[in-house]
């Protein structure tokens, strides 16, 4: 099936238009570097498996982000598996290669500003057995065509990975989660590799359902990488699970790529000493980047683009202008601290 038109929000400007050549290679870059790294290409044809599904709730929610995140429609907040679709071997070999590493790390790629609070990551690249298994059956035999089955409009053959990583959550120090966040461009893949036995808590925490779904050994849980979710407290035990974040080539997004721009403009931009002539000049061009992301949507996708443009101007001695760019991404993020604390030096 073709996807769905991203519809533009408004007509683009010619300097929107002027843009987008360079988000497009920025995709293609990205797309490039997934292909030299993890399978693409056919997916096993293979039944459907028993899904159970959680829509958006409706009426949307007043005090949580409950909009779906173009692509996805109403009914995409999440799938969970109903069956195991990976054998418990499976999940046992990735896990003990995983803690036979020494390449854990405490804060997640991927998921950067969130809390890690005691919820370490293992890139699957540090782990060549557990990535030859993802390349050579997880993803063509079980992930992709698993996808495709939830997200029907995402064609299987154009799925990417962006990334792929273990993560543990160990109570042996004290509760472990990982704060409430969004990740990368399109889909977020989480496979269980250990059982209810080994832990207590834990699970995948959704925002807009206000509850965590714990999924057993060998299960999957699908959902919109946007969709703001986290790691519920493990209070006993470890738990594992494997991430797989997807995107599609066919796909380019230039709202996400104008948001990574704007993003590291931002970040120069902060890192330019302080009254310096070329502090003034990133933090409007940063500006200037967060509006374009703005108009080509990003806005539609969560906190970031607001936030950002809100910092830009509030960087730039424009507190006034920023203070409606800090209420937005508060209503997308009523946690968001830094939103906090921005907000009320824009109010001083
Ligand atoms: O613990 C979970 O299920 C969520 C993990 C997660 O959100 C992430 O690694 O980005
Ligand atoms: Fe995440």
């Amino acid at each position: 099936l073709p996807l769905p038109a991203p519809a533009p929000p408004v007509p683009l400007s010619p300097h929107l238009q002027s843009l987008l050549p360079s988000l497009a290679a920025a995709h293609r870059s990205d797309v490039s570097l997934s292909e030299a790294r993890f399978y693409h290409g056919p997916a096993t044809p293979r039944p459907a498996p028993a899904w159970r599904s959680f829509p958006f709730p409706s009426p949307a929610s007043a005090d949580v982000d409950s909009r779906a995140p173009p692509p996805f429609g109403r009914g995409d907040l999440a799938r969970a598996s109903q069956e195991p679709l990976f054998t418990l071997a499976e999940c046992a070999a990735v896990v003990s290669e995983a803690e036979a590493s020494r390449s854990w790390r405490g804060a997640a790629p991927h998921a950067s500003y969130a809390e890690a609070g005691g919820a370490s990551f293992l890139p699957l690249r540090e782990l060549p057995g557990s990535l030859a298994w993802l390349n050579g059956r997880a993803l063509p035999e079980v992930l992709l065509p698993a996808v495709a089955a939830a997200f029907p409009f995402l064609e299987p053959e154009q799925l990417r990975v962006s990334a792929a990583s273990v993560v543990k959550y160990d109570a042996r120090a004290g509760a472990s989660s990982l704060g409430v966040h969004r990740d990368g461009p399109l889909v977020a893949a989480t496979v269980s590799l250990n059982g209810f036995e080994e832990y207590d808590g834990g699970g995948t925490y959704i925002e807009a359902l206000d509850r965590a779904l714990r999924l057993d050994a060998g299960h999957l849980l699908l959902h919109p990488a946007a969709v703001r979710h986290g790691g519920a407290a493990t209070t006993r035990g470890g738990r594992y699970i494997l991430v797989v974040w997807l995107f599609s080539a066919a796909l380019p997004m230039p709202r996400h790529y104008a948001l990574r721009r704007a993003g590291g403009l931002l970040a120069a931009a902060l890192r330019a000493a302080p009254g310096g002539p070329f502090r003034q000049e990133a933090l409007a061009a940063a500006a200037a980047a967060f509006g374009d992301a703005l108009k080509l949507g990003a806005g539609e996708e969560g906190e970031a683009a607001h936030l950002g443009r809100g910092q830009a101007l509030l960087e730039l001695g424009r507190g006034g202008e920023a203070v409606p760019f800090f209420e937005a991404a508060l209503e997308r993020a009523p946690d968001n601290r830094l939103a906090k604390q921005l907000l009320l030096r824009a109010n001083e």
